[in-house]
């Protein structure tokens, strides 16, 4: 796959169900560029750590099973894969154990250095060959990507991102109702919003969009337009 139409680097921050993965697959898709989930890689290593019969809360040795574990984070907007220690494990890392241990060992500092290092090099590796990346997690703008050339932060009302969850949750076949969901997308927003390392938090230079009242075409119409005012779309050249 040759150069797309995007060049550099877009940022999607936000809580959790404000739609970044499906607004940054659509959007990479959109311009031919490389997508990456850095939440997948987060639930990776919390599953390994569940695998190992490890506490989530075990700083020490949580770092011991992410230093351990062999992860690989495909760039493919078209169909992104985690895998694990040789398996896909796309489907697992989605469930509720592993979105319950995520936080905690998103939290361990010695993890966040590991994955953002392999973040950065995935990153350098899709501008190299496709010029352009859309990555979407947390601490996009902050820390893993402070200089990409367009950071946005998503938001939406609670109760709309719960209840998108609730439905996505359903359509996989996992058990959920709205107000499960709703405590657990308050939780997850409060762990991650307070731990002393990389908080979710928009970056000062973060442009603001609430996915409230939009739907999907909405909004990666207004991202798309967004990367255009910041001449970040080129015509797509040969190769
Ligand atoms: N603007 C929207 N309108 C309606 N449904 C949406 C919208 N954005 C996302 N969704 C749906 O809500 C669900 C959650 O979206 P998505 O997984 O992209 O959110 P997210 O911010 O990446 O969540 P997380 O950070 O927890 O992975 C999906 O089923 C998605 O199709
Ligand atoms: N850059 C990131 C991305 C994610 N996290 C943590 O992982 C959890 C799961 O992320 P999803 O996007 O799949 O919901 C999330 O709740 C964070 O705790 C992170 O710390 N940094």
């Amino acid at each position: 796959m040759g150069h797309g139409e995007l060049r550099g680097v877009v940022a999607l921050d936000g809580p959790s169900g404000t739609g970044k993965s499906s607004a940054a697959r659509r959007l990479a898709a959109a311009l031919g560029a490389r997508y990456l989930d850095t939440g997948a890689m987060y639930r990776a290593i919390a599953l390994a750590v569940l695998r190992a019969g490890v506490d989530p809360e075990d700083a020490e040795r949580v770092a011991e099973v992410a230093r351990a574990a062999a992860l690989e984070q495909g760039d493919d907007p078209e169909r992104s894969t985690t895998v694990l220690d040789g398996a896909d494990v796309g489907a697992e890392i989605r469930g509720p154990e592993v979105t319950l241990a995520v936080s905690p060992v998103s939290a361990v500092p010695q993890v966040r250095e590991l994955l953002v290092a392999r973040q950065r090099a995935i990153i350098a590796a899709a501008l190299a060959e496709a010029g352009g990346i859309v990555v979407e997690g947390r601490d996009i703008g902050t820390v893993v990507a402070p200089d990409a050339g367009l950071k946005v932060y998503l938001t939406a009302d609670a109760q709309a991102r719960a209840q998108r969850r609730a439905r996505q949750d359903s359509a996989s076949g996992r058990a959920s109702t709205v107000d499960a969901t709703l405590a657990d997308v308050r939780r997850r927003d409060a762990y991650d919003s307070t731990r002393a390392v990389s908080p979710l938090r928009p970056a000062a230079d973060a442009v603001e969009l609430d996915t409230t009242s939009l739907d999907l075409k909405g909004v990666l119409a207004a991202l798309v337009d967004l990367v255009e005012r910041r001449g970040l779309r080129v015509v797509a050249v040969g190769g």
